[in-house]
């Protein structure tokens, strides 16, 4: 038995259907078993990876910003959209404008969308509703608010089903696109600073990983959501629409949107301002 072990990175994996076209690859290119996978929602991978449980992973835009003294940025990889999303919504009983002092639920398993509906709300809607946050469940939600904000599945859910219970629907990566000019990253993946110091091969290996993934599936993107469609509530179609709605690149005009919404952030005393320069990449 060899007493001192290498062990694998503990690696994070968003599990809602907008990180399944990089979790497909994982699987069919056999890189799962080089890493400690833990499938979790946005806020606890977010958490895990601040807390020091993972070692590499997606997290939450507006966390990254905040413990970017920590943490090194994956090139190239983000999940973000450049117009409407379809998964990242505001489900309202009424006009945005008229929600000034009502209730407005936020979802517990975001970080950044939710501080992108209060930036937007309070400064093109010139509103300032009654916050607090809630389990992401649209029913419950509108049960005890006029609106709330979700992401992932329980978003996508509620742009196809919120019409028909007479909600307005508005997708928070198109508000971000109109108001920025800019698309939105809702999540980047980093590693940490001081794993990334010890082991660049294993950081270099997990990014490889992650980018011949997307890669592999982006090319297969019918396939995919024909799969998936056999396990999810969406059909194929929606969900090949979805996936390829969905940003998956980190190029120049994201990080210009990332750099946009920081610097909003950092207005509304949120985050910490980026580092001139900034975001920090790994070298690999
Ligand atoms: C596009 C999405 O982006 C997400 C939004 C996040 C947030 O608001 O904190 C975090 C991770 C991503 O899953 C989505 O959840 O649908």
């Amino acid at each position: 038995m060899r007493q001192d072990a290498p062990r694998r990175p503990r690696v994070g994996h968003i599990q809602f259907l907008n990180c399944l076209p990089i979790y497909y690859g994982l699987v069919r290119t056999g890189a799962l078993l080089d890493v400690d996978l833990t499938k979790d929602t946005p806020d606890r991978l977010s958490e895990a990876l601040v807390g020091g449980d993972l070692d590499i992973g997606p997290i939450s835009l507006v966390e990254y910003l905040r413990h970017a003294d920590e943490l090194l940025l994956l090139p190239d990889i983000a999940v973000g959209s450049d117009g409407p999303v379809l998964s990242v919504n505001v489900v309202s009983q009424r006009p945005l404008e008229e929600l000034d002092g009502r209730r407005v639920a936020l979802g517990s398993t975001s970080r950044t969308s939710v501080l992108l509906a209060r930036m937007l709300l309070a400064e093109r809607y010139g509103v300032r509703p009654d916050y607090y946050v809630c389990p992401p469940d649209l029913g419950v939600m509108m049960q005890e608010a006029e609106a709330g904000v979700l992401i992932g599945d329980a978003a996508l859910r509620a742009l196809y089903e919120g019409p028909d219970m007479g909600l307005a629907v508005t997708d928070l990566g198109a508000a971000w696109r109109e108001w920025s000019g800019l698309p939105m990253v809702f999540a980047v993946w980093a590693a940490r600073r001081e794993f990334a110091e010890r082991h660049p091969g294993q950081v270099k290996d997990v990014h490889d990983a992650f980018l011949r993934s997307r890669d592999l599936c982006l090319t297969q993107i019918d396939d995919v959501a024909a799969d998936a469609a056999r396990w999810e509530v969406f059909d194929a179609h929606t969900l090949a629409n979805y996936f390829r709605t969905l940003d998956f690149s980190l190029g120049v005009r994201q990080v210009e949107g990332l750099r946009a919404f920081a610097a909003k952030a950092t207005e509304a005393g949120e985050a910490p301002s980026l580092p001139a320069g900034g975001p920090e990449f790994i070298q690999l």
